[in-house]
Formats: C-alpha cells, sequence, structure tokens
C-alpha cells in the first residue's frame, strides 16, 4: 500500500527563522484634503503643518508658482493665515531647490494647490514609499465644470487618507461641494479668489450653470448681429 501522501497545505511543525527583507527606508505616509474653492484646505493643511512641527517635526510646504494672488513666499488662506513655503513650477525640482541635506532631514511636506502639480502622483510615491517622508497634499478635486483637476484624483490609491471639506453655499448657505466661475472665461486653469468664483450647492451650481449659458448665448447672438451690421 503506498504510504500517506503530506497534504499539500502542510505547515512545517518546526519553522526555521525566516529574514524579512529590510526595507532601505521607512515607510511614510500621503494624506489628501480636497473640496471646493473656500472650503478650508489651505486652513487645514496649515493647521496640520503647523502641528507637526509643534511635535518637533521638520516641515516644509510647497505651492504652485502658478498662483501668485498672495506674492511667491507664502501660502496664505481666505481670510489670511500665513505660513512661509516654496512656490515650484513643478515638484520634482523641490529636492534640488531645498538641497539634498534639507530634503532628507525633513518629515513633512505640505502641498497646496496639488492640482496645478502635473507630477503630483510621482512625487506622493517617491517621497512617501522611498524616501519615508509625510506628505500632506491640499488641492481641488474639481474645477469650475466639475471635471476631475489635475492629478489630485490620480492620488487617491496612495493615499493613508483623504478628506473631502465642504463650504458655505454663497446663495443660501448650504453646504457647498462645488465651485461656479462668475465669468465667461473657459480655460481650465485660471488664477483668481471671490471676484471669480464663489462656493455653491448642488442646487445652485445647476441653476448656475444654466443662468450662465443663458448669459452666453445672449452675448454670443448679439456679437453675431452686430457682425451683420453695417
Ligand atoms: N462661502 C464661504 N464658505 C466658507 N468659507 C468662506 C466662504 N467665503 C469665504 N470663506 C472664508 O474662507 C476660509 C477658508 O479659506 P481657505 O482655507 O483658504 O480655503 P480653500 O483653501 O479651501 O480655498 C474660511 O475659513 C472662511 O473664513
Ligand atoms: C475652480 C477653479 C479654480 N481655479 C483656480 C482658482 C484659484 O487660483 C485656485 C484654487 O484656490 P483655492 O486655494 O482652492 O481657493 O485654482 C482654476 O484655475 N480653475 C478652476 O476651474
Amino acid at each position: 500500500m503506498p504510504s500517506p501522501r503530506p497534504p499539500i497545505f502542510s505547515i512545517p511543525i518546526r519553522q526555521s527563522h525566516i529574514e524579512t527583507p529590510q526595507s532601505s527606508s521607512p515607510c511614510g505616509e500621503v494624506h489628501v484634503i480636497v473640496g471646493p474653492m473656500f472650503a478650508g484646505k489651505t486652513t487645514t493643511l496649515l493647521h496640520r503643518i503647523q502641528a507637526e512641527s509643534n511635535n518637533g517635526r521638520t516641515v516644509a510646504v510647497i505651492k504652485s508658482n502658478k498662483d501668485t494672488r498672495y506674492g511667491l513666499d507664502s501660502i496664505v488662506t481666505h481670510d489670511g493665515m500665513k505660513l512661509p513655503c516654496w512656490a515650484l513650477a513643478n515638484l520634482s525640482s523641490f529636492r534640488q531647490k531645498i538641497g539634498p541635506d534639507a530634503y532628507d532631514q525633513l518629515d513633512v511636506i505640505g502641498i497646496d494647490e496639488a492640482q496645478f502639480f502635473e507630477d503630483l502622483y510621482d512625487f506622493c510615491c517617491e517621497a512617501a514609499d522611498h524616501d519615508g517622508k509625510t506628505v500632506i497634499v491640499a488641492g481641488l478635486d474639481g474645477d469650475y465644470l466639475r471635471r476631475s483637476f489635475g492629478s489630485v484624483l490620480n492620488i487617491i490609491p496612495l493615499a493613508n487618507s483623504v478628506m473631502k471639506l465642504t463650504a458655505r453655499c454663497e446663495l443660501c448657505g448650504k453646504r457647498a461641494f462645488f465651485t461656479l466661475r462668475k465669468t465667461d472665461e473657459t480655460e481650465t486653469e485660471l488664477i483668481g479668489g471671490a471676484e471669480v468664483y464663489m462656493p455653491v450647492c448642488r442646487q445652485h451650481y445647476v441653476d448656475g450653470q444654466v443662468v450662465i449659458g443663458a448669459a452666453r448665448s445672449v452675448l454670443e447672438s448679439k456679437k453675431l448681429q452686430c457682425g451683420t451690421c453695417t
């Protein structure tokens, strides 16, 4: 009679000591803060950075150099809170700008206006997975047409946490999830504050789009009529 064969999934009784591969650097974190304009994304980012700094961690904050609203040397919230920052065209230049030694010393990196950085995904991967940094990212999830904005949504799969903030609808005071553009400019990227944008609830976003669309077609038909004027 053949001897019984061992079960396929046998567990060895005496397990030899298995070396787990040592990771070359400690693991970092990625935290994402999104929402419409005026929702408190920059305020939340600055509070978190401040708290990390108070806990003795070395911090740096980066913003896009496209946003020149308050100068390039600081991040400023809509109600005036401020922190010094690096204003950059892209994130890949950060290590070289700050210097490799200073970069190695950093524990926490804050990124504001993340929608303007094309290399956001690669930077977050490198900084958190390989360099052990805690990266806190704040940015618009959607543009004025509620389309995904830049690479912000691409980094959700990299994130330890995601927070969607809301503002107050300027027309009714309810929770605002979207940003309405009040002007007729159509480019995706258009730097501005309350003179160009307002936070709105779903109802007023839909109503606003209808009103803006109607105003645009009136203006266009006027232009056509003028074109036929002699
Ligand atoms: N309609 C609004 N809803 C909420 N906050 C507003 C509104 N308008 C102005 N604010 C101000 O904006 C601040 C948030 O600013 P900020 O952190 O810069 O927002 P975000 O970075 O999301 O645009 C609020 O604390 C409030 O004082
Ligand atoms: C909706 C929308 C916004 N922007 C610009 C306008 C501001 O300069 C920033 C957002 O600043 P905040 O800190 O979130 O208030 O983004 C844009 O270029 N295009 C848009 O559709």
